[in-house]
């Protein structure tokens, strides 16, 4: 039986896996940040949490703070990424693991260079915005947390 498993282990794994990292920000009334993906991307005018994937050699955290800046225009640092929650989730032909981390310091006023929108939400009205399906347990979590 134990033998078993272990065969059948790599098929499990066939899709390679897309390691995607994003912040919920929050501010100071404990409202998260989303943005809108734009026109022309992949689920277009879903709402999600600012971030992008981590690229070969990248540390996630340091993947994280290079999106915020590119994304947001803000500054911020690895040690005030705080882990939050993840989703495994078929991506395509890949197997996205989402990890979202929650940032309450930064510097800057987040604007949305590369989304179409930004809005600050209640974690409970996330349940009402279009988002991502990898997205949709993660905010049950999220609430738990703010
Ligand atoms: N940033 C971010 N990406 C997410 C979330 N949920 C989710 O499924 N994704 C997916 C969308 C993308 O396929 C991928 C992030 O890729 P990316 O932001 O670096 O690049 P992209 O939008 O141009 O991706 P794509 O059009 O090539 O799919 O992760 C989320 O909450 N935030």
């Amino acid at each position: 039986m134990i033998k078993e498993v272990l065969i059948d282990e790599p098929k499990r794994v066939a899709r390679p896996l897309l390691i995607v990292v994003a912040a919920a920000l929050i501010d100071a009334d404990g409202r998260v940040m989303v943005q809108q993906r734009p026109e022309g991307k992949s689920m277009a005018g879903l709402w999600e949490f600012a971030g992008g994937k981590v690229e070969v050699g990248e540390l996630p955290e340091a993947a994280l703070v290079r999106e915020l800046r590119e994304e947001l225009g803000i500054e911020t640092e690895a040690s005030c990424l705080a882990p939050a929650a993840f989703a495994s989730e078929a991506l395509g032909d890949k197997h996205l693991l989402l990890l979202l981390y929650v940032l309450r310091k930064w510097s800057g006023v987040p604007s949305a260079l590369h989304a179409s929108a930004l809005k600050w939400v209640r974690p409970v009205e996330l349940h009402a915005l279009d988002m991502p399906p990898a997205d949709r347990p993660l905010i049950g979590l999220l609430e738990a947390l703010i």
